[in-house]
């Protein structure tokens, strides 16, 4: 039998910066015939090694077993908290994992998860024995923004980008790791992702590993990021690089 490798889909946001279009959370916006959620969920089967899914959707969701319907080792449970930080905590405790079980944690908004990169970060973080996330390098010089004046925002300092890397998901842990992680950190506003839990609460020469992801992985956020993924479903575009 396989070893078990879990993965949690936090999906229990609305996507406020999104917009809604018929007052469904971007979870379930339509994209190419699909929900996002069921996308998202396909990306990680498509990976062989992932022994179960376990979707996390706010309660009283409505709309989850219609997205997800006949998909394989998939289950879904209403413990969404108000911070996809708190999701993640609840989705963790309701799986009860015995702590050496490995652990991803994977946007809901990132249906484009290429199943190479989703290899590469499983390959990573088991050959080395150490917790992991896909990211990319940035590529853009970084502005600060100042403060909003009445001609616009200005720009208050450039940045040094070497060393910066953009955070995506999926980031793979021991369950016991994240766990502890998590509990240390709870209501902690630095915690944006899983990572940064884990650098706050771990030894720092256990940090986790950057391994390179891809821009098809983009998190969906703003409208127009919906327009270039169907473009992309349509073979209209594809980013260099997957
Ligand atoms: N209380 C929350 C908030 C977010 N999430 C999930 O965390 C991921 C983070 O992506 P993001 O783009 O921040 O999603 P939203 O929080 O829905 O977006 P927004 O901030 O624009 O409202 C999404 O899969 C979202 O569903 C969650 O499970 N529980
Ligand atoms: C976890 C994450 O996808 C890493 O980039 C990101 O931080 C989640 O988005 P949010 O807007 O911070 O909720």
């Amino acid at each position: 039998m396989n070893e078990p490798l879990i993965a949690l889909v936090p999906a229990a946001g609305v996507g406020a910066r999104a917009g809604s279009r018929d007052g469904r959370p971007k979870q379930y916006r339509d994209l190419g015939g699909e929900p996002m959620l069921r996308h998202t969920v396909r990306a990680l089967l498509a990976d062989p090694r992932i022994t179960q899914v376990r979707v996390a959707v706010a309660p009283g969701d409505a709309w989850v077993a219609g997205a997800l319907a006949g998909l394989p080792r998939t289950v879904w449970r209403p413990c969404g908290g108000p911070t996809r930080a708190e999701t993640v905590r609840a989705a963790l405790m309701d799986a009860d994992l015995a702590d050496a079980t490995w652990t991803l944690v994977h946007d809901a908004a990132r249906p484009g998860l290429p199943a190479d990169a989703l290899g590469r970060l499983i390959d990573t973080c088991r050959s080395r024995d150490r917790s992991g996330l896909l990211a990319l390098p940035v590529a853009d010089t970084v502005k600060q923004a100042g403060d909003a004046r009445d001609d616009g925002v200005r720009v208050a300092r450039t940045l040094q980008r070497e060393g910066l890397w953009l955070a995506q998901t999926p980031q793979m842990f021991r369950a016991g790791e994240l766990r502890a992680a998590l509990d240390a950190c709870a209501g902690d506003p630095r915690v944006t992702d899983e990572a940064s839990a884990v650098e706050l609460a771990c030894d720092p020469g256990r940090a986790p590993l950057l391994v390179r992801g891809a821009r098809a992985n983009d998190k969906l956020t703003w409208p127009e990021d919906f327009d270039w993924f169907e473009d992309r479903l349509a073979g209209r575009r594809t980013p260099p690089g997957g």
